[in-house]
């Protein structure tokens, strides 16, 4: 079941003049920064009430961040929706055609397990599905 809006992902340059901007902009600190080896990108947690903003930074021309801002603007990369049962909502949303873009759940940041749905399956939008562990 998808439980909540988790997080917007937001692809940007430069992370630490970002992180200045939301930083004034939200009026508070991020409360993690974190780094995920396994998608190359520098990611930068804010909590706003009941959701977060994560900014992100490539950290290597194969992250799929560089790749993305060689093409596109910064902005809104990704929507975020937490889920109670990853494994099964996988299965469901394969059971019901979506093109899912990892054959297991991986580890992400923050302490979830994730998977992401082609933008080609959810009308243009990057889907990521997060599970606390
Ligand atoms: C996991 C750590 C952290 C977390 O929260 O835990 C993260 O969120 S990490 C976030 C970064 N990682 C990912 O995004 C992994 C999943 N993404 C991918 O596998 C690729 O980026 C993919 C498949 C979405 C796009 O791959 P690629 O860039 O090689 O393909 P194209 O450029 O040819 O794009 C194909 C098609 O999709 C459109 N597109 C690409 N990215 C996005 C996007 N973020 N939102 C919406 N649409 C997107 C692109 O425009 C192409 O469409 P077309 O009509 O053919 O132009
Ligand atoms: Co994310």
């Amino acid at each position: 079941m998808f439980t909540n809006l988790e997080h917007l992902g937001l692809a940007v340059n430069d992370l630490e003049a970002a992180t200045a901007l939301y930083t004034t902009l939200l009026g508070q600190e991020p409360y993690k920064r974190e780094h995920v080896a396994s998608e190359s990108v520098d990611t930068v947690f804010f909590q706003v009430g009941g959701s977060k903003i994560e900014l992100l930074a490539g950290t290597s021309p194969d992250s799929a961040i560089t790749k993305y801002l060689a093409k596109k603007p910064e902005g809104i990369h990704h929507v975020a929706f937490e889920v109670d049962d990853i494994r099964a909502e996988m299965a469901r949303l394969r059971s019901e055609g979506f093109i899912l873009l990892n054959e297991e759940p991986k580890r992400g940041a923050d302490n979830k397990l994730v998977c992401f749905v082609h933008p080609k399956s959810a009308a243009g939008v990057l889907v990521e599905l997060c599970q606390s562990v």
